[in-house]
């Protein structure tokens, strides 16, 4: 099982991460208490390892900011979570993971969708993402959602995130509140999270 860590704001917790394990760490240039300027990200992601996925989380941005921001911080990955159009998602030079809240009509949005991910997570809440709300796993398990990389987020917890898999059956998870203490992430909670989603099988 791939994890992905998401809202990363400092060099410690990055490199913590990855020790423990994580595939792919998140930065979210988008409105939200775990906004990072660009110039903190890029110095966090020049001494991360190339093996490591670097996705700059946007809503609504356009192409030429998106892009900048990516040439500027060395980003790999673009993570969309707001309303942007299949046109714009297939202009973008990076690969996409496109953040879609679980609702109704899912399976359509979901078959139509060209990014090379679909992050499946909890209806919107203050934030496009990072609420801390899960939705309903078997809801969306008993859709027969058949989607190729799938992630899976929405209030995820070290604690739950077992039985998420165990449902969903996705190719990554990813968290953020999930593995905070008070609003900063918490080194002991991010072990614990990427420990047990790695015993919770299911891979490639
Ligand atoms: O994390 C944010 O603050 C955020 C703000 C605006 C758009 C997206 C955002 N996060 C995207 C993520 O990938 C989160 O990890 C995902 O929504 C799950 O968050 P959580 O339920 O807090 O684990």
């Amino acid at each position: 099982m791939k994890v992905k860590i998401c809202g990363i704001m400092d060099k410690e917790t990055a490199h913590a991460a990855v020790n423990f394990g994580a595939d792919a760490l998140g930065f979210v240039f988008a409105e939200s208490k775990r906004k990072i300027d660009k110039e903190s990200a890029k110095q966090i992601i020049d001494s991360l390892p190339e093996e490591v996925q670097k996705v700059g989380v946007f809503v609504n941005e356009s192409k030429e900011h998106i892009e900048q921001i990516a040439d500027y911080t060395g980003l790999t990955m673009i993570q969309l979570h707001g309303e942007e159009e299949e046109h714009f998602i297939q202009a973008l030079s990076l690969p996409v993971i496109k953040g879609i809240p679980f609702q109704n009509g899912i399976s359509t949005i979901l078959q139509k969708s060209k990014a090379d991910s679909v992050l499946l997570d909890a209806p919107k809440g203050k934030y496009r993402g990072g609420n801390g709300q899960r939705f309903e796993w078997q809801e969306a398990r008993d859709l027969g959602l058949e989607v190729k990389n799938l992630i899976l987020a929405g209030g995820l917890t070290p604690e739950n995130v077992e039985e998420a898999i165990g449902v969903i059956r996705p190719s990554m998870v990813d968290v953020s509140s999930g593995v905070e203490t008070e609003g900063k992430k918490d080194h002991q909670k991010i072990k614990k999270f990427i420990e047990n989603a790695k015993t919770g099988v299911v891979s490639e």
